[in-house]
C-alpha cells in the first residue's frame, strides 16, 4: 500500500453552473493541481471553453462535459446562469437534480478519492457514498456569510427565522465580530434563503443538507481573515472546515483592450474610480441615478460598468436610467459601459485608485491585491456580510451609508465614501483604511502563504482519503 504522503489524489470538481461559482472551483483546481492532485472538472458543454482558458490543463487535469437534460422552461444550449433570468436559474436547479444518474455513472468509472460539490447538489454525499467516494462541500462564499445566514442554530427547528431574527447574529456568534446587527433591508433580502421556488427546496435547505452530509467542508478562506467564523462554523456544523486559503487569483493573462488602456492612461496614477457590480448584481433605476450623480460630484475621473438582467436590452436601459444630460456633463472624464470587461486587468491599471463594488468575494480580493481602495455597496445575500468583514473586521474598505428600512442611498453617500478613501486620506477613516489595505495586500501576495494553505489542505485530504 502506498504511504499516505505518496498517495496520488484524484478529485472531481463539480460547481453550480454560474461563473461566480465556476471560477473559484477553477482556482482551487489549479492550486491542487500544482500540489500533484489529478483533476476531473465537470460542467455543462457550453461552459467548457471558458473553463479551459482558466484551468491550467496539465496531464493531471481534464474537463468532462455533462449535457443538461431538457426540462420545460429551460432553453437548450443555455448552460450557465449568465444567459438566464432568475426564474430560469431556478429551473436549472431542477434540471441539475435530474443529472444524478449521469453523474453517478461517470463517478463510478472515474472512482476519484473526492468529489468537491457546490450548494446546489445536496444529493452528492449520498450518491458518492454508495460508490465509496468521499464528498467535500466546497463553498465559494465567505465563511462569515455562512456563519451568519445558515448556522444550524438558526435554521433547525420548526420555525423559519423572520426578518427580526435575521437582523441579529445567530446564537453563539463570535463576540469579537464587527457585526452586532444588520439593517432591516438586508435582513429582508436574506429571507430569499427560506423561500421555495416552484415547489423546489429553498436555498437554505439545499445548502444546509450539503453541509450536514458531506465528509468535510472546504472553504475559500484563511484564519488570518476569518478565524473566529471558521471555528464557529466547525462547531455549529460539527465537522472539519478545511481551509483552501483565500485563493488569490494568478496575475491576469493578456493585455487590456486598447480603447480602455488608452482612456485610463490619460489620467494620473491612482486617480480613476472604477465601478462594477460583478456577474449577477443589478442596480435599479433610482440607484443608478444617485450613483451616477455621486460619481459626478466627486470631480474624479470614473469608469462605470452597468449591467442589466438578461431579458432586458442593455443599451436602451442605459439610456433610460442615466440622469438627463449626464453623459454631456461628464464628457472627457467619465465613461459608462455595459457588458463584460477584463476586470482584473482594469483593477491592475496604474490609473485606477478606487473600486466601488457589490462586495462579491472574488472582486473584493482582486481589489485588495491591487492598489484600489474599496468603496462597498453590497446589494444582496452574502455581499452584506462580506462588506462587514472587509469594512468592519479588517478595516480595509468603506461601506457606503444606506438607510436601514429600505436601503436607500443618495449621491452624497457615494461621493463621501469615495472622497474619504481617495481624497481625505490624511483623515480618519480613510487613513486607517489605506494602511490596512496595504497590509492585507502584502499578506495576500505572499505566495508562501498560499502554498502553505494548499499543501496543508492536500495533506489533510490524504489523511481522510
Ligand atoms: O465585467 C466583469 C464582471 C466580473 N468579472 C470577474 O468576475 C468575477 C466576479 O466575482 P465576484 O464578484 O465574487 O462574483 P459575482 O459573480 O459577481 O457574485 C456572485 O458570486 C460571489 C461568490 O463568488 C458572491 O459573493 C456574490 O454575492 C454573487 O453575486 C471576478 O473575478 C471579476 O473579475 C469580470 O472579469 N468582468
Amino acid at each position: 500500500m502506498a504511504q499516505q504522503s505518496e498517495l496520488k489524489l484524484h478529485v472531481v470538481m463539480f460547481p453550480w453552473f454560474a461563473f461566480g461559482h465556476i471560477s473559484p472551483f477553477v482556482q482551487l483546481a489549479n492550486k491542487l493541481s500544482l500540489q500533484g492532485v489529478g483533476i476531473s472538472f465537470f460542467s455543462a458543454p457550453g461552459n467548457v471553453a471558458r473553463i479551459k482558458s482558466g484551468l491550467g490543463l496539465t496531464p493531471k487535469a481534464e474537463i468532462i462535459p455533462l449535457p443538461i437534460p431538457q426540462v420545460e422552461g429551460l432553453r437548450p444550449g443555455f448552460d450557465s446562469t449568465a444567459e438566464m433570468t432568475p426564474a430560469m436559474a431556478e429551473v436549472l436547479k431542477k434540471a441539475l437534480d435530474l443529472m444524478q444518474p449521469q453523474v453517478k455513472s461517470i463517478l463510478s468509472q472515474l472512482k476519484p478519492h473526492f468529489v468537491f460539490f457546490d450548494f446546489a447538489q445536496p444529493w452528492i454525499p449520498k450518491l458518492a457514498c454508495e460508490l465509496g467516494i468521499k464528498a467535500l462541500h466546497f463553498s465559494v462564499y465567505s465563511v462569515i456569510s455562512q456563519a451568519f445566514c445558515i448556522a444550524p442554530v438558526r435554521t433547525t427547528g420548526a420555525k423559519i427565522p423572520d426578518v427580526e431574527d435575521m437582523m441579529k447574529p445567530p446564537k453563539g456568534f463570535p463576540s469579537n465580530s464587527a457585526i452586532t446587527s444588520i439593517k432591516r433591508f438586508q435582513a429582508e433580502n436574506l429571507m430569499y434563503l427560506f423561500k421555495s421556488f416552484d415547489g423546489g427546496p429553498p436555498v437554505y435547505v439545499r445548502a444546509r443538507e450539503g453541509l450536514t452530509n458531506c465528509t468535510a467542508v472546504v472553504v475559500k478562506a484563511c484564519r488570518e481573515m476569518e478565524g473566529p467564523y471558521i471555528d464557529y462554523c466547525a462547531t455549529q456544523f460539527q465537522k472539519p472546515f478545511l481551509l483552501a486559503g483565500p485563493l488569490v487569483p494568478d496575475p491576469p493573462k493578456g493585455v487590456l483592450e486598447d480603447k480602455w488602456a488608452n482612456w485610463l492612461g490619460q489620467f494620473p496614477a491612482k486617480s480613476v474610480v472604477f465601478c462594477n457590480f460583478g456577474s449577477e448584481t443589478f442596480l435599479d433605476e433610482d440607484q443608478i441615478k444617485e450613483l451616477a450623480i455621486g460619481l459626478e460630484l466627486t470631480g474624479l475621473p470614473f469608469f462605470l460598468v452597468l449591467n442589466f438582467p438578461a431579458e432586458l436590452d442593455s443599451q436602451s436601459e442605459l439610456t433610460r436610467t442615466l440622469p438627463e444630460g449626464f453623459m454631456e456633463r461628464v464628457e472627457g472624464r467619465g465613461i459608462v459601459h455595459t457588458g463584460w470587461v477584463r476586470q482584473a486587468l482594469i483593477l491592475a491599471h496604474d490609473s485606477v485608485g478606487c473600486y466601488l463594488c457589490h462586495s462579491g468575494f472574488s472582486s473584493v480580493i482582486e481589489a485588495l491585491v491591487n492598489d484600489c481602495q474599496l468603496a462597498l455597496l453590497p446589494q444582496k445575500g452574502d455581499q452584506f456580510l462580506n462588506s462587514k468583514l472587509v469594512a468592519g473586521d479588517m478595516k480595509a474598505g468603506f461601506e457606503i451609508n444606506r438607510r436601514g428600512e429600505d436601503g436607500y442611498f443618495g449621491k452624497d453617500d457615494i461621493s463621501e465614501a469615495i472622497k474619504s478613501v481617495m481624497v481625505d486620506v490624511e483623515k480618519e477613516p480613510g487613513k486607517t483604511i489605506r494602511e490596512n489595505h496595504k497590509k492585507w495586500k502584502e499578506f495576500l501576495l505572499n505566495g508562501e502563504m498560499e502554498n502553505k494553505y494548499a499543501a496543508e489542505l492536500v495533506a489533510q485530504l490524504k489523511t481522510i482519503a
